[in-house]
């Protein structure tokens, strides 16, 4: 369940670009970042990089993190940053991805799920990414 849980906010981060404000004066490589410039890191972008992913960058593929998100990265701590890095990385990341597996589990326990034909996929970024026209499931119970 956890490189599903990877695998979907890889593609869909729901979070999925930062603002950052350069409180001094700072180079990162060639580039010299003057005080209060704001910049954004498109953690977006970075997961859908096929330099960083390969060739089937776009493929849901969960088995990606079969061997654990550093393996998954190629040590690259900056390719999948859904809940960012660093000191001010969320808070809420351990407590957010059990809250979904149990959700998941719960429901597994008495449902199948399909896809509804009536669903578009149309993922939208508007302060957070999330699909335009909702997600249209069907429940299948698993005991009558
Ligand atoms: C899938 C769900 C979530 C995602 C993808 C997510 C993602 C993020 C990201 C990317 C940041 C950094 C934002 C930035 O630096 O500009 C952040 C910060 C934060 N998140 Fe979450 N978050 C999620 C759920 C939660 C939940 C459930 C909580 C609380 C229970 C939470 C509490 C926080 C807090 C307090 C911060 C600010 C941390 C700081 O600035 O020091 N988040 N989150």
């Amino acid at each position: 369940m956890t490189m599903i849980i990877n695998e979907t906010i890889r593609l869909y981060p729901p979070v999925n670009g930062m603002v950052r404000k350069v409180g001094r004066e700072a180079q990162l490589g060639k580039l010299i970042h003057p005080t209060n410039i704001e910049f954004t890191i498109p953690n977006m972008a970075l997961h859908h990089d096929p330099e960083l992913w390969g060739d089937d960058v776009h493929l849901f593929k969960p088995e990606r993190f079969a061997e654990g998100i550093a393996k998954a990265t190629k040590y690259n701590a900056a390719a999948f940053i859904p809940f960012r890095l660093g000191p001010r990385s969320c808070v809420g990341m351990s407590f957010v991805t059990t809250e979904t597996k149990i959700a998941l589990s719960m429901i597994l326990q008495c449902y199948t799920i399909t896809l509804s034909p009536a669903y578009v996929h149309s993922p939208l970024a508007l302060l957070t990414l999330k699909p335009q026209h909702g997600i249209q499931l069907l429940f299948h119970p698993l005991h009558e």
